[in-house]
Parts: C-alpha cells; structure tokens; sequence
C-alpha cells in the first residue's frame, strides 16, 4: 500500500482487515486534506471491490450554519460525490445540518467541534458505519501539542488526538496522522483534485489560526524539523498517558469497592500516583475530566478530613467513613427517575460506550477475560426503572434472592440504588453497583464484555 493508503494500519480488534468493512465512513469538509482522503479512501476501495470485496465509502458532510459560504461548501461536497459516483468510485454522499448557535460566552470553535462530532456520530450509526476516517496530519498533531501545552495541559493534552480510538460502537481513525502536510498536498495536485478554501482559516480570533498564521512560519524558520519532532513528542505523551491509565486502573482495583474509594490507602501512595488515581477515579464517575483545582484541594484537604462534601460538576463528593463517593445531586436524581420510567430496547454488542441521555447515563462496554457477559447475550436488552420485586443472585454458589435483600447485605446507599436495571425478556441480568447476576456469568474462554453504568454530569446532558 502506498505512504497515502488511507487504510493501512487500522488493525483494529473489529476490523481486522478493510475488506471485511462493508462501508468506511470519511468526515468530508470539502477542505484540501478530506477531498485527498476520501478521494484515496474510494480509488482503494475500488481497488479492493475490483479484487472481489464489497466496499462502499460513506461521505459525512456536516454544515455548521456558521459561516455565509456554508450553503456553498455543502452543495459543492455533494456534487463532488456525485461527479465521482458517476465516474466509477464507490461513494454515497450524505450532510447534517447543526441547529441553534453557540450560547453567549460559549467558544464558537468548542460549539461547532461537540456538534459535528455528534452529527458524525449519528449519521454513521443511521448508515450501520462503524469505521469513520478523519483526515488530520502530522502538522495538525504538532498544532494541537503546541496549543495544549500553551493552554497549560497535562499529559493527557499533550498526548494530541489519537490515531484510533473506540467511542459510542464507532472507531474514530485518523489514518495520516504521521503524513506531512507536504505529502497530502502532492497527493492533490497530483490528482488535480479541487476542494474549497474556508475563510475563517484566517481569522486570527481563533488560537489555531494565530499558531498556523504568525507562530509557524517562525518556528519552522528557527526548526525546521519542529513538525516531524512535536508529533514524536505527542507519540512519547501517548505512552506516559497509556502507562498513568493502567497503574490507575491498577491502583483503583484495589482501592475501590461497592462503598467507594478507600482514602487512607490511597494516600499510603505517593503523591503522584495518589493524585493519578484519583483523577482517573473521578472521571470516571462524571464522565469527563476532573478540574485541576478539585484535584488540587482534595490532595490538600482529605488527610486532614475525617468527612467532607466537595461539588463536582453536577455531582458530588462525599467523605464517610474513610471512603469516598460520589453522587449525583438530589435534583439530578429526581430528574432522573422522572424519565426512567419506561421500557428501552437496546443493543449492546457494539464495545464502547453507549450514551442514553434520556436515562442521564450510558453503559460501558469492555471485552474482559472472565466474569463478563456473553457477546451472543448482548441483542435484545431492556432497560427498566426499578419497579420492588425483582431478584437477583449475587454469587455462583449462592441463591436467588430479592434485589433489596441483595442492596441492603452489600451496604449500597439508596441514591445508588437508583440506575437503570439490565434485563434479558423478564429476567433480571445486571444491576448497576452490584454487577452481573452470577447465573449470566459466561463460560471461561467464551467471547465475553463487561458492562459498567455511568450516570452523566449536569454540563453533559445539556
Ligand atoms: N464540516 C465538516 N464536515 C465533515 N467533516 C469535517 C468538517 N470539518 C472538519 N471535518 C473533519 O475533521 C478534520 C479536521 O478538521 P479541520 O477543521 O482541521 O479541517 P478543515 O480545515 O475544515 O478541512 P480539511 O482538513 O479537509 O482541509 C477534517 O479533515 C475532516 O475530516
């Protein structure tokens, strides 16, 4: 394959090889970089169809009704589409169109980033596409470090954008991340390839276009590999952050029970790896990064602390007994059980996670080893509110007792009683803060997932 070969190297646990995708989706601005990446995407995969596979390429085109050009960017996308369709290459053409407009004090570019993710998102859900291509490369990386560390990042910023990753059933992919700019552009002009010039590239109100305007002509001056050497740098902060994940996910497993996060222990640990187990541990309750500044005050607060309540974006923090939890507010809760009263069909048997905003939550889906679901158990769930009555069986050896019995023995507080239950036809399957009933446990070296409830923060659900 050759160094523009869109599909090189997208082994993923899914998609082991391109051919067996039956459509590759590629976010498609109309820009200079996705023209070259749709357009090499479909030359490949007539290539593969020619070889005897069924390839189709899904153009996503999202207009963001900002700019007064947008009507023209979006009719000469899908005309594009067209022209190509006609001459041969496998390419459907689809757009979105975002509603309302950045709230005041919103960021135009956070606003118009959230919502063409999610429009995306949704359009390859609607077209069964589970691989969807983005066309940055090595100098977006390198703006992207740059500004994070000017923004003041920790690892995770500097790590940049990953070049795959799993969220909500569908891998993001950015196949020429570690291309030069210089390599898209031969890639154009050798195709003679036409794609429009968005103006707003210039407006120096944007910290990106100030970088890429007066900052990078200057750098590349003064170092001339800055490019090739800060993409090596995010490649380096990629590992550190893949390293901070796992002693975390390490640490949590042994600090962390049905009653929250053991405190005196996890200030036995150094302040490093404290504070890294506790910032994962907080993301993972909210759903999103935790601010500095709590990281901060609870590392200076909680040896001093016997109990305590700190706020965290819709939820809250609560020290008791030497362990920490967190909770969504009382508001939120009654929120919640208003609009958890009836039935949701769904199916979990994509990985990833599975946002259910009606619900104030998603599930999380993971492949394990052991202890986990069946994958062939995954189709047809339901999700229901907790009506009294349902039964649930903890342990292998143990038996089928009432789901209260099971909450009251295990010391689960009420408002952590309150998630969605998981079940299979009328049976109770899985409830969240207790796991996975112990009959529906799979059979060891059976492909297996666990799942795990996350309720969302107040900023998510808006
Ligand atoms: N309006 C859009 N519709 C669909 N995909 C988009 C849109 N805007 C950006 N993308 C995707 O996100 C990538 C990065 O966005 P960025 O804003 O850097 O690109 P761009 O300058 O709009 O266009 P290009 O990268 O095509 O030159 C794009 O290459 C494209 O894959």
């Amino acid at each position: 394959m050759s160094a523009c070969s869109p599909m090189a190297d997208l082994a993923t646990p899914r998609i082991a090889d391109p051919s067996e995708a039956s459509l590759v989706a590629v976010a498609y601005s109309g820009g200079r970089d996705s023209t070259a990446l749709l357009h090499a995407t479909a030359r490949q995969a007539r290539a593969l169809n020619d070889a005897g596979a069924s390839l189709q390429v899904l153009a996503l085109h999202v207009h963001h009704g900002l700019n007064t050009c947008a009507d023209d960017w979006l009719a000469h996308c899908e005309s594009q589409c067209e022209t190509w369709a006609q001459a041969g290459l496998p390419i459907r053409f689809r757009s979105a169109r975002l509603e309302g407009r950045p709230a005041a004090g919103q960021s135009v570019e956070a606003w118009a980033r959230d919502g063409r993710h999610a429009a995306l998102a949704a359009m390859s859900a609607q077209a069964g596409a589970n691989l969807l291509l983005l066309a940055h490369h090595q100098r977006d990386q390198a703006e992207t470090l740059l500004l994070q560390g000017l923004r003041g990042a920790g690892v995770a910023g500097l790590a940049g954008m990953p070049a795959q990753q799993w969220r909500e059933g569908l891998c993001w992919a950015r196949p020429w991340l570690d291309l030069p700019r210089e390599a898209l552009e031969a890639y154009v002009r050798a195709h003679q390839l036409t794609h429009i010039d968005d103006d707003s590239n210039g407006d120096p109100r944007f910290a990106r276009n100030r970088l890429r305007l007066s900052v990078w002509p200057a750098l590349l001056e003064a170092f001339p590999q800055a490019e090739a050497s800060l993409a090596q740098a995010a490649r380096w902060a990629q590992q550190s952050l893949a390293l901070q994940q796992e002693v975390a996910a390490e640490d949590l497993r042994r600090l962390l029970s049905i009653n929250g996060l053991a405190v005196t222990e996890l200030l036995a640990l150094s302040p490093a790896r404290a504070s890294n187990a506790l910032r994962a541990w907080l993301a993972l309750q909210s759903g999103r990064p935790a601010p500095a500044s709590l990281l901060q005050r609870l590392m200076r607060e909680l040896p001093a602390c016997k109990v305590g309540a700190w706020c965290c974006g819709a939820g809250e923090l609560r020290l008791y007994r030497g362990r920490l939890q967190w909770r969504v507010r009382a508001s939120e809760v009654a929120a919640a059980e208003a609009s958890a009263l009836t039935t949701t069909e769904i199916d979990l048997s994509a990985l990833g996670y599975h946002p259910l905003p009606a619900w104030h939550g998603g599930w999380q889906v993971d492949p394990v080893a052991s202890g986990g679901l069946a994958c062939d158990r995954l189709k047809n769930l339901q999700m229901r509110a907790r009506q009294g009555g349902e039964q649930f069986q903890l342990k292998p050896a143990g038996t089928l007792r009432s789901l209260k019995k099971v909450y009251q023995e295990q010391g689960i507080p009420a408002w952590q009683r309150r998630g969605p239950l998981l079940f299979a036809g009328d049976t109770l399957i899985f409830v969240p803060g207790l796991g996975l009933d112990a009959r529906f446990s799979a059979a060891a070296g059976e492909p297996q997932v666990s799942l795990a409830w996350h309720e969302m923060a107040g900023d998510e659900r808006a």
